[in-house]
């Protein structure tokens, strides 16, 4: 199975199975000198743990992150920087009725077809769990970011579950950490907790839309043609387990707007530096970072196993029926959040990187 790494300065590589003795990342490229301590990373992993509340996964996983090398009395030497994660609650046996069956939805049946390997564990690399090692990568990037842009501020949060919207007039930074779904929206965490309770207990699931802003961005970051800032963000998002759809800023609603809407108006600020009226670009044109926030959305699936039979084949080319009874997410939305800010770190750290070699002393300047 090849390429199992993104990111061009900042490099992640990650490795592992659901049900193998350990998960992990491996970055190369990350900067020297950058003070991180495995509570630190630890700490992003946390948000992402499985079990946490009713909504998520009741499988119990410590996810307890260690740092094998690239960091000596506190801070990174520049050398290849091993995250591990250890995998304590296997439990194979939760897959053994599906063994010889692809559950559909999930990735089995491709990777039968393209490796004739069928690892029924959980799925195996195709597991979700596979984005710890991303939130831990995510982590190390989030402090090299604060060496370099210290008030640059990334934050993922729903603002969509199944067929209802937050209401953005109630939009609250606040809230985000104060509800189980990540919503900057204190009445819809409230009417989403109902609507969840009964799809969970129903055994059904149901999909998600997921924005991260980055705010306090330089701009700058990106190049053009093929380096673009929201290429690599959208490749980035899109590689997330159960990602099917992938904006910036207006994204697939800016083919409603005219011309004059959809313009983000250029002022001077008064602090010297450009500002706009509107961020319908999601803070990047040509590729290249505004200054504005930094704004990505993507749609996530709804959870695949539930525990409704559905018809598929078997291995053999026999038609049958599954219930996928292991532990799964209502709404693997809410899990996302922190896999999606993740991604925004290390793509931005990426290009911050990058942007050094790209202009070297010559900086543009307006104003
Ligand atoms: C954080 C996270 C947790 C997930 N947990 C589950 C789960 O418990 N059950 C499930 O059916 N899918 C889960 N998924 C989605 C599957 O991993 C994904 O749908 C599957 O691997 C097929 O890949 P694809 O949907 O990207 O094509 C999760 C996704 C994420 C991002």
């Amino acid at each position: 199975m090849s390429i199992n790494s993104f990111g061009h300065l900042f490099r992640v590589t990650t490795w592992g199975e659901s049900h193998g003795p350990a998960i992990g990342a491996t970055v190369d490229g990350c900067p020297p000198g950058v003070a991180v301590d495995e509570a630190m990373i630890q700490h992003w992993l946390d948000r992402r743990k499985p079990g946490q509340n009713k909504y998520t996964t009741q499988r119990r996983e410590p996810d307890q992150v260690r740092i094998l090398s690239g960091v000596f009395e506190g801070i990174t030497t520049g050398t290849p920087v091993q995250l591990m994660i250890e995998n304590t609650d296997q439990r194979s046996k939760d897959y053994g009725d599906i063994k010889d069956k692809f559950r559909p939805g999930h990735a089995d049946i491709t990777y039968y077809q393209k490796y004739g390997i069928r690892d029924y564990r959980g799925g195996g690399r195709s597991s979700a769990r596979e984005t710890a090692s991303r939130v831990a990568a995510g982590g190390l990037a989030r402090e090299a970011i604060k060496t370099l842009a210290p008030d640059l501020r990334i934050t993922g949060y729903m603002v969509q579950m199944g067929p209802h919207q937050i209401d953005r007039d109630r939009f609250d930074w606040n809230q985000i950490e104060q509800n189980p779904f990540w919503v900057p929206d204190a009445n819809a965490a409230m009417k989403w907790a109902d609507y969840l309770d009964s799809l969970r207990k129903s055994g059904s699931s149901v999909g998600a839309v997921v924005e991260v802003t980055a705010r306090n961005v330089p701009p700058g970051l990106g190049a053009p043609v093929y380096g673009k800032l929201d290429t690599d963000l959208a490749a980035a998002m899109m590689s997330i387990n159960a990602v099917k759809g992938v904006e910036i800023g207006e994204g697939m609603s800016a083919a409603m707007l005219t011309g004059e809407a959809n313009a983000d108006e250029i002022f001077m600020g008064n602090d010297g530096k450009p500002a706009y009226s509107s961020n319908h670009a999601g803070g990047i044109l040509g590729g290249i970072s505004t200054g504005q926030d930094v704004v990505v959305r993507f749609a996530v699936k709804p959870t695949s196993s539930i525990l409704t039979p559905r018809k598929t084949i078997t291995k053999a080319g026999a038609e049958t029926e599954i219930i996928t009874k292991g532990r799964h997410d209502p709404c693997v939305g809410i899990r996302a959040v922190p896999v999606g800010e993740a991604m925004m770190a290390c793509v931005l750290l990426d290009h911050m990187l990058l942007h050094r070699g790209q202009v070297g002393k010559n900086r543009g300047r307006v104003g």
